[in-house]
């Protein structure tokens, strides 16, 4: 039987897996495994989606990938083919998009606790937008404007007040949240005075993420309605007109059978319709709408090889526990979030099951399981197996834990293979150490 996240263009000939038109047995011959594979033509297609709808709606608008979801520089290059912004959260993937020569002005740069030093690379860079979080950013933000004689675009962040129906790690629009200027108390109103007051800092609009891997649309709309309703009380209090409304990421992708989201466009249409329906009963313009997708552009992109070594089995009625040469260091969310993912064998993923395993990987730790039940045909080492939806927060948050190097990646589109990201060696794991006692 066929996984439903998988349709007839992933089996060939051959019957095995094939990704954007590769077989993935050679892929795992040609690259080695773990293996990250990027589909690109999903995730073009996906951005594609989302143009269309505000296209139809005929809104103003801007698409800003989150790209922490997966950074490296081939990613910013397809971004930038298909003429969309990028967010960044660190001088890292601002230094990512800087390589990949990604126009800076179709930047913005996020985060809670901006250092100096990432403020102040992104004003030389010629950053376009940053988000302002917090009292404190305001104040160095001045000042190294004030340094560099030089001005910024800005966005306010607030926090909604919009409790997400998500994992609590991946919530962030609730009250009691470390993002954004608090509502209710007055802090994004008092932020709003600051920033006008600033020579240096040209404000364009209002901000708000309500979290991740979210299901339905009813967060979204609340949070879009909210958005409306204080850049309408910004106008009639302040006199300031927002420009933009920016409502975040977080649409929700498929992983499992059981899990329905709806389609990353609908959560779109409902925040456009949301938006456009609210400013109708304001005097506002309407302001562009910026979304900032991260999962739903490379989430259902990317697909993780591994091949299966060690089998234990465990008298008693115990799953046996079947090893990859993976695990957390490559995918942490399992472990993190109890996340679930669904893996075909890629030899014949329509191969009938014969039995339930529990996927591990190889690190040192109980809790390195990448999923639990797994049906699976009769493997043995050797094998290769697809992890499907690997692509967002896979990569991206890869660790080197036990020294074990990470994994490379590798884009496929029309029947060809580039590597993007080379495999990390033993000697790249180690290379930033220095010699304590300096024995040669
Ligand atoms: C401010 C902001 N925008 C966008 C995103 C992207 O979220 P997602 O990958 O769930 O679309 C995140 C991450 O949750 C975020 O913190
Ligand atoms: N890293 C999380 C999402 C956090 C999003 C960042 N604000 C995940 O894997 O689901």
């Amino acid at each position: 039987m066929m996984n439903e996240q998988l349709t007839a263009e992933n089996i060939n000939s051959a019957g095995h897996l094939q990704i954007g038109g590769v077989d993935t047995l050679k892929l795992a011959e040609q690259f080695g495994t773990p293996l990250y594979v990027y589909d690109v033509s999903k995730i073009r297609n996906q951005i594609r989606h989302f143009k269309q709808v505000f296209e139809e709606k005929k809104v103003p608008y801007v698409i800003s990938y989150a790209s922490k979801a997966f950074c490296a520089m081939g990613i910013y290059q397809v971004i930038q083919q298909e003429g969309i912004h990028a967010d960044v959260v660190s001088a890292g993937e601002m230094q990512t998009a800087i390589d990949a020569s990604f126009p800076m002005q179709n930047i913005s740069f996020h985060g809670n606790n901006k250092s100096v030093a990432e403020l102040e690379m992104a004003i030389k860079h010629g950053v376009g937008l940053i988000i302002i979080d917090n009292f404190h950013e305001i104040d160095l933000l001045n000042r190294v404007l004030q340094e560099q004689q030089t001005t910024c675009k800005v966005m306010i962040r607030i926090t909604p007040g919009i409790a997400s129906h998500t994992h609590s790690y991946i919530a962030t629009g609730q009250v009691d949240s470390k993002f954004g200027f608090d509502l209710q108390s007055g802090q994004a109103d008092r932020a709003l005075q600051m920033i006008l007051k600033s020579s240096r800092m040209d404000l364009v609009g209002v901000h708000a993420h309500i979290g991740s891997q979210i299901f339905d649309s009813r967060g979204f709309d609340a949070a879009a309605r909210k958005l409306v309703d204080v850049a309408a009380h910004w106008k009639s209090e302040y006199g300031y007109e927002a420009a933009a409304i920016n409502v975040g990421g977080g649409f929700g992708i498929q992983y499992t059978a059981q899990q329905k989201p709806v389609a990353p466009e609908e959560f779109v249409e409902d925040i456009v319709s949301a938006i456009v329906d609210e400013v109708t009963k304001t005097d506002l313009k309407m302001p562009a709408i910026w979304i900032e997708p991260g999962r739903s552009l490379v989430g259902p992109a990317g697909y993780t090889l591994y091949t299966v070594g060690s089998r234990k089995e465990i008298p008693g009625g115990y799953e046996p526990f079947v090893a990859v040469d993976g695990g957390m260091g490559d995918n942490i969310r399992p472990a993190l979030y109890h996340a679930e993912y669904e893996t075909v064998y890629a030899r014949d993923p329509q191969a009938p099951a014969v039995e339930q395993v529990r996927l591990c990987g190889k690190y040192c730790e109980s809790g390195d399981i990448l999923a639990e039940h797994q049906p699976l045909p009769q493997t043995k080492p050797g094998d290769v197996l697809a992890m499907l939806d690997t692509g967002a927060y896979g990569y991206a948050m890869a660790s080197n834990y036990n020294r074990n190097p990470r994994p490379a990646v590798v884009f496929v589109e029309n029947g060809q293979a580039r590597l993007v990201v080379r495999r990390e060696t033993p000697a790249d794991v180690s290379r930033l150490d220095l010699n304590y006692l300096n024995i040669e």
